[in-house]
């Protein structure tokens, strides 16, 4: 077990059983459910299931196989060149040890612009989806990896209970089945294997041909150009996440266009 994703669940165990002695359940669960009341929010899945090609544009500082990719970067700034290329929605990064990210960092995006925002972190307990929400996010992602079926189910629930969606990830059919069997209806297929950080658009391909009618799918990790985006097409996506490719792209707005002009 000395793998990456457990120690990097190991050390967001500790973090959250930090914050959960410092803040109660009831506290913070509240501050979740007050923001929620307080704006109308953003439908995560709609926003992905617009026409065309749709975007999760993340900010990414660094990560555990590439290191540091772009660590200085304003996420609000970053977020509003995001949007003006047309991103259906931002995905921020709020790992604080492996991914250099933090809740501060949504916390700024949400002030700066009008788009769903999910919480990509390490999600195993509601205070983080409670967290999430009350920082402005409208998703959150939850691993299937890294949950037993019936925390997964539990978290899918809260977050349902909040007016949010969780993008559901897995890695291959049998992650798939999982992800089917706690009710997922955005489900997000990770190219890169989260334990050897290998990179391939075959588990795209597997799993979209055993997703269930209805589910809507997002192709996750290691893309970067319109010829990827286009063979993915062609397997069935309308929705992609992609971070360090637009991280590292001198102009991103620019890019996210260029994807988007891709075509079957
Ligand atoms: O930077 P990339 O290769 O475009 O990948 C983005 C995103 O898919 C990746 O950051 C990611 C997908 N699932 C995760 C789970 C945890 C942390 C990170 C991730």
């Amino acid at each position: 077990m000395s793998d990456v994703l457990s120690r990097i669940l190991e050390t967001k165990r500790r973090k959250v059983e930090r914050a959960r002695s410092t803040i109660s359940i009831e506290m913070i669960e509240r501050a979740a459910r007050d923001e929620r009341g307080r704006r109308t929010p953003h439908s995560f899945r709609a926003a992905l299931a617009q026409e065309g090609i749709n975007i999760i544009a993340e900010i990414k500082r660094a990560s555990p196989s590439k290191g540091t990719i772009n660590a200085d970067i304003d996420p609000a700034t970053l977020a509003r060149r995001y949007a003006a290329g047309g991103a259906a929605a931002i995905s921020v990064l709020t790992e604080e040890d492996h991914f250099r990210g933090s809740l501060d960092d949504l916390r700024a995006v949400r002030a700066a612009i009008d788009l769903p925002i999910l919480r990509k972190d390490f999600i195993f307990d509601e205070f983080q989806i409670y967290e999430a929400a009350a920082a402005g996010a409208d998703a959150v992602l939850l691993i299937v990896a890294a949950l037993d079926e019936a925390t997964l189910a539990r978290l899918r629930s809260v977050a349902e209970g909040l007016g949010m969606d969780a993008l559901v990830e897995v890695h291959t059919v049998e992650e798939l089945n999982r992800a089917h069997a706690c009710g997922a209806s955005v489900i997000g297929v990770n190219n890169r294997n989260l334990r050897t950080f290998e990179v391939s658009l075959r588990a795209s391909e597997e799993v979209a041909q055993r997703a269930r009618d209805g589910v809507l799918l997002v192709s996750e990790s290691g893309l970067s150009d319109e010829r990827e985006i286009e063979s993915l097409t062609r397997m069935g996506y309308r929705a992609f996440l992609i971070g360090e490719a637009l991280m590292r792209a001198p102009d991103p707005a620019d890019l996210l266009r260029r994807l988007r002009r891709a075509q079957r």
